[in-house]
């Protein structure tokens, strides 16, 4: 879907893109990276919207440089500004950006009504843009990318300035896109969680340079730690602590992981292999408690980041699953959730 040969983009005081070489292919990509990273400067050089200082890159096989009017007509675009016109509605608007595409004005304003509905603007789509609440404006936005029925998306932080369900409905509508229509999604964020719900494949950039490109199955491989939880009971009103020590005294290390969102007591360790399993079952059956669960744990992406290690994934106690920002900054948008950022977030 898109190659990039070192690709380089320099603006008088900063080097925005920096000899980047990375492949796309279809399904949905996460381009990720910090504020700053090159994220939109990528986009804009792959839709044929600003030159490159160097290197080559290619969108659906056509060259970047001598082919952004083909590749606009194949590639919807999500900008991450607002740039909606506040007098007219949502109908009128995708309607336009329809027939700028090149549909007659009979299928511009069907497809505009089918991808409004698919994008969940019903009867607002009638009303001013300029009354919308955040979430209906990026709404308007995806869809005067989708409205063209495009090959391929480019959607710049599509969650920004929405609240935690807002986000969710929106990494929801993304997915969809390729499920349903298989168009193909390049979605870029700074936040590493929403990515690894989201996307296939996932692309980290840090200061115009390529970190990494890899499956999010490679990002969250299974660790070796396993994640126990337990219920207590009147004899051990504190069955973690009991499972601690009696795993201590077999000679086996414990760390806490209730650091992890939604857990109470979580003791975490590293599975040795079966042993370990039949272990900790024969450990909780003998002291009477319930086990509750009892998991391998995944990496997470932002785990990655900071370079963790199985070896000490277990040992920090916040380092579990939306757990710990170390180097990477956490990022509240003052819907009071914490989020994983890379960089310094934003
Ligand atoms: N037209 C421009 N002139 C000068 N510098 C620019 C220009 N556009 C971008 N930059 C700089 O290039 C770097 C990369 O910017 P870019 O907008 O691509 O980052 P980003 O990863 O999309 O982050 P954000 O989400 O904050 O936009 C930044 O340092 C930015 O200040």
């Amino acid at each position: 879907m898109i190659a990039t040969e070192s690709l380089s983009k320099r603006f008088p005081k900063v080097t925005a893109l920096d000899r980047l070489s990375v492949d796309v292919g279809p399904g949905v990509t996460g381009l990720v990276g910090a504020n700053g990273a090159g994220k939109s400067t990528l986009i804009k050089i792959l839709l044929g919207l600003s030159p490159a200082t160097e290197g080559r890159a290619e969108v659906l096989g056509l060259d970047v440089a001598t082919k952004g009017g083909a590749i606009r007509e194949r590639v919807g675009y999500m900008p991450e500004h607002d740039c909606l016109p506040p007098d007219v509605s949502a109908t009128e608007f995708v309607v336009h950006m329809a027939r700028m595409s090149g549909l007659p004005p009979a299928a511009a304003r069907e497809r505009t009504a089918d991808t409004l509905r698919h994008v969940g603007l019903y009867e607002e789509r009638y009303r001013p843009i300029g009354g919308y609440s955040t979430g209906m404006k990026q709404r308007v936005k995806l869809a005067q990318a989708l409205v063209h029925d495009p090959k391929l998306v480019f959607l710049d932080e599509p969650t920004n300035g929405l609240d935690p369900v807002g986000r969710d409905e929106m990494l929801g509508l993304i997915r969809r896109i390729h499920t349903d229509f298989g168009i193909s999604v390049l979605v870029t964020s700074h936040l590493l969680g929403e990515l690894e719900r989201t996307c296939d494949h996932v692309v980290v950039i840090d200061g115009g340079k390529l970190l990494r490109s890899s499956s999010t199955t490679d990002f969250t491989q299974i660790t070796t730690t396993l994640a126990i939880e337990v219920t207590d009971t009147d004899e051990h009103p504190d069955g973690t602590r009991a499972v601690r020590e009696a795993l201590r005294a077999r000679g086996v290390d414990t760390h806490d992981g209730s650091g992890l969102p939604g857990a109470g007591h979580v003791l975490l360790l590293t599975a040795e292999g079966e042993e370990t399993y039949d272990l900790v079952r024969d450990v909780v059956t003998d002291l009477g408690l319930g086990l509750v669960r009892m998991e391998q744990r995944r990496h997470r992406i932002a785990e990655v980041f900071r370079g963790d290690s199985d070896e000490n994934s277990g040992t920090s106690g916040e380092s579990g699953t939306d757990g710990g920002t170390r180097g990477n900054g956490a990022d509240r948008d003052g819907d009071g959730e914490r989020k994983e950022a890379v960089g310094h977030g934003g």
